[in-house]
């Protein structure tokens, strides 16, 4: 695999009982490059960001990595129960970083206004959201996969969002996002469209790393 690809996935293949999902779906996700993945409900966009977080396994086909993965998932994984700080101190041990210090930069950025002694069950969707992006970028990933996550934000944190996106994209990380929104196509630098199986680049801007 090059220098300039970060994550590989080759010719992978998944089905759930009799029904294919993916049928030999191979992606390079180049440095410096934002990517978006379009597709309809069903498609598989979920399944195959699990697999390129490692959290799953295709049935066949290979996925290599360079580095640090950051995975914000569609479902959050956290604890209702925990507070904000038990989450932060939880993927500091996780992730075994010396510091929370990148966590609290990112809340911050984002414009999380809740106590750290909050508890999970009393913050709104987009607050959790904001959580779940900085615990994905906490240990400065290569590539940040991103499940529709950034979608309950609002306007002005959903802005603050790209900025970061384009703060990675700057120093050579990637960042992977599935999303529906037809004015995200503009920030990113290239488009697949996950349909029957098969993923087609759909655009590829002049600015993108992607030929
Ligand atoms: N663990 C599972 N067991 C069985 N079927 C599954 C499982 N996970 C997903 N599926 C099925 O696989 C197909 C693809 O699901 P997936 O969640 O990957 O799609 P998606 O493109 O992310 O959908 P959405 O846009 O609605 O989130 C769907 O038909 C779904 O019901």
């Amino acid at each position: 695999m090059s220098v300039d690809v970060l994550l590989r996935l080759h010719d992978v293949r998944k089905a759930y009982g009799r029904r294919p999902v993916l049928r030999g779906v191979s992606l390079d996700v180049p440095r410096g490059c934002l990517l978006g993945i379009v597709g309809a409900n069903g498609a598989g966009k979920s399944t195959l960001l699990r697999i390129l977080a490692g959290q799953a396994v295709g049935d066949s086909g290979t996925v290599q990595c360079r580095g640090r993965i950051g995975y914000c998932p569609q479902n959050t994984a956290l604890h209702p129960a925990f507070t904000v700080a038990e989450h932060v101190r939880s993927f500091q041990a996780a992730y075994r970083l010396e510091s929370c210090a990148r966590a609290w930069e990112l809340l911050e950025e984002l414009g999380f206004d809740e106590s750290p002694r909050s508890r999970m069950h009393t913050l709104s969707g987009g607050t959790r959201q904001k959580l779940n992006l900085a615990l994905g970028l906490m240990h400065d990933p290569e590539v940040l996969l991103l499940d529709e996550r950034y979608q309950g934000f609002d306007w002005e944190t959903y802005l603050r969002f790209w900025d970061i996106a384009q703060g990675l994209r700057q120093r050579g990380r990637a960042v992977v996002v599935v999303s529906h929104l037809a004015y995200d196509r503009d920030r990113l630098d290239v488009l697949y469209q996950l349909q029957d199986g098969v993923l087609a680049a759909e655009h590829s801007s002049a600015a993108g790393s992607v030929a």
